[in-house]
């Protein structure tokens, strides 16, 4: 069985094939900057690389030309579109109708559509991929794959906030999380990894990528994250805030920042990026550590201890910790994130191997000093492999009936 996975973002298109025999990945591409004069679209399959710059002027276009490049007789790697036989698309927020994933039909998309207030921007181009794909590939089965759905087990006095009871029934105000098809994927690898019955492990998964979040997994279950009711809560991240004092918000808008104003500084300006004024990626803070940048130095110290500090108090909530879990972008590339955030978790008995942490920078593996009482590991995250399981279980559980 052959997936299509796309995840469509604001202004970009990722997509992956997936032959299922083998879970290889035949093609892996990605449209940036669609809608804009220039659009980048780079595609890479078996060695063979394509890039180009032209302009896409929307979700429909570039899936158009996606389609193209799958089967161009020198980049691609389909002889036609109908080998395709099933699409898997990430949808970042299902809401509280979505607790695992689903075959898209008409009240599923109306679902979707209903959820976009809650998540404006990463549900309407979720929903753009999603009609796109219909409309180009009408016979083939569609599954969607929500961020949200792993989070679902949370417990009410996880995802309640501390406002007036009628916000929840009125608006649906509560934390539901995000990152879920991640946190699912290397929690599940790191029980493999450990040999180790899920059932039985109380874990912690980081997963640090461009956005950031941390999920409490009991025996399996999450049962707290750190993103909210949007993205933006919790951890440090490249370009996003995490928390903070929601007196902040009130005080701009009061000194004159309209909402837009407050939103584009929350999410793009702030976080590593904001507090650097320099970059959002921890390679070019690395850099000024190096050259003495203290503006870096600053960013980098509050990101690894608001991490350190959610650590510590998801150790609470567990009531303990066999497994922590590093993954995407920062945790799996990052050797001097993992040393300083697991220097601060000495006392809850995690110990770090130096050798090995930067010996297995990059792979999936365990990084744990033989003295720890947790188990430390790396594990590189793949939601597109995660997407295209579900997908194909999905279909065929359809097809059973
Ligand atoms: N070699 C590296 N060393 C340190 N950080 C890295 C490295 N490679 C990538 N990163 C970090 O990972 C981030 C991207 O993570 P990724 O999981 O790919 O993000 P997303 O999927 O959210 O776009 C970059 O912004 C950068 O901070
Ligand atoms: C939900 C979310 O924050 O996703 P990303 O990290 O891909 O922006
Ligand atoms: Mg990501």
């Amino acid at each position: 069985m052959k997936i299509l996975v796309i995840n469509s973002g604001s202004s970009s298109l990722k997509y992956q094939i997936l032959e299922m025999e083998n879970e290889s990945c035949l093609v892996k591409g990605l449209v940036e900057r669609i809608g804009e004069q220039e659009s980048d679209i780079e595609q890479e399959s078996e060695g063979k690389e394509y890039k180009n710059i032209t302009k896409i002027k929307d979700h429909e276009e570039a899936l158009k030309k996606v389609m193209e490049l799958i089967i161009d007789p020198e980049y691609g790697c389909l002889r036609e579109l109908s080998e395709i036989d099933a699409v898997g698309h990430r949808v970042v927020h299902g809401g509280e109708e979505f607790f695992s994933s689903v075959l898209i039909d008409e009240e599923v998309i109306k679902a979707i559509e209903d959820n976009a207030d809650l998540a404006p921007l990463h549900n309407p181009p979720n929903l753009m991929g999603i009609r796109a794909a219909k409309k180009l590939l009408p016979n083939v089965p569609q599954v969607a794959v929500f961020d949200t759905a792993f989070h679902h087990s949370m417990p009410e006095k996880a995802y309640m906030y501390g406002l007036p009871y009628e916000l929840y029934q009125k608006h649906k105000i509560r934390r539901y999380g995000f990152h879920g098809t991640s946190h699912r994927y290397v929690s599940k690898k790191a029980s493999e990894i450990l040999k180790k019955d899920m059932k039985e492990l109380k874990m912690i998964t980081a997963h640090l990528g461009n956005g950031a979040s941390l999920a409490a997994i009991d025996r399996g279950k999450v049962i707290d994250t750190s993103m909210g009711f949007t993205p933006l809560e919790g951890l440090i991240m490249g370009t996003r805030s995490g928390d903070i004092d929601p007196g902040i918000v009130l005080f701009l808008t009061r000194k004159g920042y309209s909402v837009d104003e407050v939103d584009d500084l929350l999410n793009k300006r702030s976080g590593v990026y904001g507090l650097s004024e320099m970059s959002n990626d921890m390679r070019d803070i690395r850099k000024g550590i190096e050259n003495g940048d203290k503006k870096a130095k600053l960013a980098y110290d509050v990101y690894v201890y608001r991490l350190a500090k959610y650590i510590g108090s998801y150790i609470t909530v567990l009531k303990g910790l066999d497994v922590l879990v590093f993954t995407a972008g920062v945790g799996e590339n990052d050797e001097h994130v993992r040393m300083d955030v697991c220097d601060y978790l000495d006392f809850f008995g995690v110990k770090i191997d130096k050798e090995k942490n930067t010996l297995l920078n990059r792979k999936n593996g365990i990084i744990s000093a033989s003295d720890s009482d947790v188990d430390i590991l790396i594990v590189k995250t793949d939601e597109e492999l995660m997407i295209a399981q579900d997908t194909k279980r999905i279909v065929e559980e359809s097809n059973d009936k």
